[in-house]
């Protein structure tokens, strides 16, 4: 276990009330925090999104890609469930870092592509740990999930730490002229399960 739970609280948002869950890293000191809505404890498997903090999409209105419209959705969709978990990863930039992920963004302003710009800077394509997700929800004490994601390797890293995914359910939100190139790099060099309506058409 590389975590533990700090302190939670009572969150309210537009689309109802979630509790806040706060947990630390061991080794670093660093946070994380789970957006949990409804009872949980009776679910056979709990829906549950994974996303990793954008500064930008997330806060700051950005649509270089589709972070902020993936967050909203994610909570809306829960919500509308009735009850789930949205883990808040705070690995901002595939885990390079707010200031290494702008240095990528002026990379990519010259034409590289988002994987290209990460292994200009020394980068993995993708330097997250998603093992610090399944330790929130096994400190959750929730085992069995139905995760909203395009992303493949979410679903194998989850289930290699003991967590089981009993359904994938996508989560395709905020395509738009700006992040069609990221969107298409995520679907080519990714293996992200994206269905680009735009980009095929104009491209195909
Ligand atoms: N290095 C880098 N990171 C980026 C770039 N654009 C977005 N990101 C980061 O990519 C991550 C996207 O996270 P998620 O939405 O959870 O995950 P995902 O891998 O796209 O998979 P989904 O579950 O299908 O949404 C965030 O940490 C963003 O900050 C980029 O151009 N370069
Ligand atoms: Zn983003």
């Amino acid at each position: 276990m590389q975590l533990k739970n700090v302190a939670q609280a009572k969150l309210p948002t537009p689309w109802g009330e979630f509790t806040i869950v706060g947990f630390e890293e061991l080794a670093t000191g660093k946070d994380h925090v789970a957006m949990v809505f409804g009872d949980i404890t009776k679910q056979q498997s709990v829906l549950t999104r994974v996303h990793s903090e954008c500064l930008t999409g997330d806060a700051l209105f950005s649509l270089r890609c589709d972070c902020g419209f993936q967050l909203e959705a994610a909570l809306k969709h829960i919500a509308q469930a009735g009850s789930g978990i949205l883990l808040y990863h705070r690995q901002e930039g595939r885990n390079i870092g707010l200031l290494n992920k702008i240095r990528a963004y002026a990379l990519q302003d010259t034409g590289l592509d988002t994987v290209q710009a990460n292994h200009q800077l020394g980068f993995a394509a993708d330097e997250r740990d998603f093992t610090i997700c399944a330790d929130m929800l096994t400190l959750l004490d929730v085992k069995v999930i139905r995760l909203l994601t395009n992303n493949p390797e979410k679903i194998r890293v989850l289930e290699q730490a003991g967590i089981k995914i009993t359904e994938r359910v996508p989560l395709e939100v905020g395509e738009n002229p700006n992040n069609e190139h990221y969107l298409q790099t995520k679907a080519e060099k990714m293996g992200h399960l994206l269905h680009l309506h735009a980009i095929n058409n104009d491209y195909d």
